[in-house]
């Protein structure tokens, strides 16, 4: 099986041009490639696939084999590939995915995708549908205790669900102890993608993520465009956020007019390779 490893600001994923390639065990297929001592390494497997809605379609899948309705840094990587590759010569792409069809516009050098901005979609902010389990229609800055310390959490999806807390220290976080608490609260019944938010200033935050399904990553998309929103809801940022992640930056912007969330960013190819034997 062909694959060519792709990353978003360091969130790397295995992506399989599915219109040439068969992956019978995404979730298996998932977990043994995403291995970074007896796989290729990564954060998790992306198909590329045909749509009949959109001009194509993608499949992700974390590294404990879930699959992801969404993934911000996977479907820049996705577009990217597609251009690169011939696969269309459109630099505005529709792109299917299991949480709807997303919008892509690309801006390109000799013949090749730089920077990919994402019609993210809105923001769902309504408890029962991000889902989590609370008395109130919306969690905004709402308290939570976990491991015995304190947080004020805003929740919200992005075609998936985030919990955006904020710290003082993003380096001080111990994020293998409290990612996967916050991961399996029962407050989430799907489990949760946690971002750690810093405000440097009202056009600044950093972040680092504990994702659902992978662990801590350098870099989550629609993390990022949870924790834009978190900031914009709570009064701490403008509506156009820079957001500094451990692999590099993204720019958001929440549209309340239209009530869209756009993302721009990078993507990369990596390496290319064959798999010809995985156990
Ligand atoms: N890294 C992604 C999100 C991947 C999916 C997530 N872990 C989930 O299960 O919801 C991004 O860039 O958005």
């Amino acid at each position: 099986m062909k694959f060519t490893k792709m990353q978003g600001i360091g969130n790397d994923y295995v992506y399989v041009n599915c219109f040439e390639e068969t992956v019978e065990d995404p979730g298996e297929t998932a977990i043994r490639v995403s291995n970074r001592h007896f796989g290729i390494g990564s954060d998790g497997l992306i198909l590329i696939k045909p749509s009949d809605k959109a001009d194509f379609m993608m499949d992700m899948y974390n590294a404990d084999g879930s699959q992801g309705a969404m993934c911000g840094n996977g479907i820049r990587c996705v577009a990217k590939y597609v251009y690169d590759k011939g696969m269309t010569d459109k630099t505005e792409i529709s792109i299917e995915t299991k949480s709807g069809i997303k919008f892509i516009k690309l801006t390109t050098a000799d013949g090749r995708a730089e920077l990919a901005q994402v019609n993210m979609g809105a923001p769902v902010l309504k408890a029962e549908k991000i889902p989590a389990v609370s008395n109130s229609m919306e969690i905004i800055g709402e308290p939570i205790e976990i491991d015995g310390e304190l947080y004020h959490m805003t929740c919200v999806s992005m075609g998936n669900p985030h919990a955006v807390v904020y710290v003082e220290d993003v380096k001080k976080v111990q994020i293998e102890r409290t990612g996967p608490l916050f991961e399996n609260h029962p407050f989430f019944p799907d489990r949760v993608n946690t971002e750690f938010v810093h405000v440097i200033d009202e056009n600044t935050i950093e972040m680092r993520v504990w994702e659902r399904g992978s662990g801590e990553t350098l870099a989550c998309g629609t993390g990022a465009c949870a924790s834009a929103v978190a900031s914009i809801l709570n009064g701490y940022t403008k509506d156009e956020v820079t957001v500094k992640l451990l692999g590099g930056d993204l720019k958001i912007r929440w549209d309340k007019k239209e009530n869209l969330v756009y993302m721009t960013g990078p993507a990369e190819i990596v390496f290319e390779g064959e798999i010809t034997c995985l156990k």
